[in-house]
């Protein structure tokens, strides 16, 4: 009898079932490319559930894959921590913090990062408790730190990536140099179209609306020493319809921007993005390893 196994929620990227055969002990069933099956038993299952539930309580993700040479390996994949940086309303921030405490993201927002303390973002975080922290040092913002000072404050964080929410500061590349491939931004159009210096908030919107696009949608992308000019990561779609204001527009766009985020937040944190060999980041599936997008 086939069933399915409990080990498959350990081991994402294969398809596992187990079949119970007569002496009791359990073969795991590799995925269709291969028709071998390794041989594991009930005293692995059974401390292999033991200790991913431990490893729950320890704020980990175990995940098992069964080698084909029947080995049972176990990856813990620990709980990120991530810095998310605003300068207005905070809503993506709002969106991916939700999805923290529910626990669709595996990871937890550590430390907010702002030009301008008193944006809702920062209300938000000062709300949920959470440390917020002034960058860069403006006339406006004389508390604001330096750029060496703020790469000391998020290594002191122990943040794993650096997500960019609104912010509408240029990053600077000492900051890109010690974040390597760990820093993405959302920005609401379709890049490469109507990205760039003067591109940000409504003015985006109006620009698409002027152009008689008749498609927009939101853009993750990681962050280089330039605006918008990073590679992309996921996109999402939306229509332009032929009476939208820029208004109506930035709506429809912000909606898939939050489902969008989070979508991403969740492969970062599970170790899920995959970088093909001419350099274009992929995410691999949760629910079809074998397939990425
Ligand atoms: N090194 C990078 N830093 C930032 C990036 C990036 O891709 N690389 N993305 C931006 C976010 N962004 C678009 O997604 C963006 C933000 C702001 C601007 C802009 O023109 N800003 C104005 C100042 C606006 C203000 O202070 O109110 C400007 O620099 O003149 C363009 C794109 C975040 N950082
Ligand atoms: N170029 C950067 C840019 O325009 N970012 C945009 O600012 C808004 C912030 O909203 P939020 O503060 O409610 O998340 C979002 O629409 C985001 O895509």
């Amino acid at each position: 009898m086939e069933a399915q196994c409990s080990l498959c929620r350990f081991c994402p990227k294969l398809s596992i079932s187990l079949i119970r055969s007569p002496n009791y002990s359990f073969l795991l069933k590799l995925p269709s490319s291969s028709s071998s099956f390794v041989q594991t038993n009930h005293s692995t299952l059974r401390s292999v559930w033991f200790k991913e539930n431990i490893a729950r309580r320890k704020n980990v993700q175990m995940v098992v894959s069964a080698s084909l040479k029947g080995e049972v390996s176990k990856t813990v994949i620990q709980k990120k921590k991530l810095a998310v940086f605003v300068s207005g309303g905070g809503s993506n921030f709002r969106s991916i913090h939700e999805a923290s405490l529910e626990g669709s993201v595996h990871g937890e927002i550590v430390v907010v990062v702002t030009n301008k303390s008193g944006c809702g973002g920062a209300e938000y975080a000062r709300s949920k408790n959470i440390p917020v922290v002034l960058f860069p040092k403006t006339k406006d913002e004389p508390n604001g730190l330096s750029a060496s000072e703020l790469v000391a404050t998020l290594k002191h964080f122990e943040i794993d990536f650096i997500l960019l929410a609104g912010y509408l500061k240029l990053i600077p590349l000492e900051l890109i140099q010690a974040y390597s491939k760990s820093i993405v931004n959302i920005h609401p159009s379709l890049l490469p179209a109507f990205g760039g210096k003067g591109y940000y908030g409504m003015k985006v919107h109006k620009a698409v609306v002027n152009s008689g696009a008749r498609f927009s949608g939101a853009t993750i992308h990681l962050v280089d020493e330039h605006f918008d000019t990073g590679r992309i990561l996921a996109q999402r779609v939306v229509p332009v319809l032929a009476n939208d204001s820029a208004e109506d527009l930035a709506a429809r766009v912000l909606k898939e921007e939050h489902g969008l985020y989070a979508e991403v937040v969740a492969a970062l944190c599970d170790e899920r993005i995959i970088w093909r060999s001419d350099g274009v980041p992929l995410i691999q599936s949760k629910e079809h390893p074998n397939e990425f997008y």
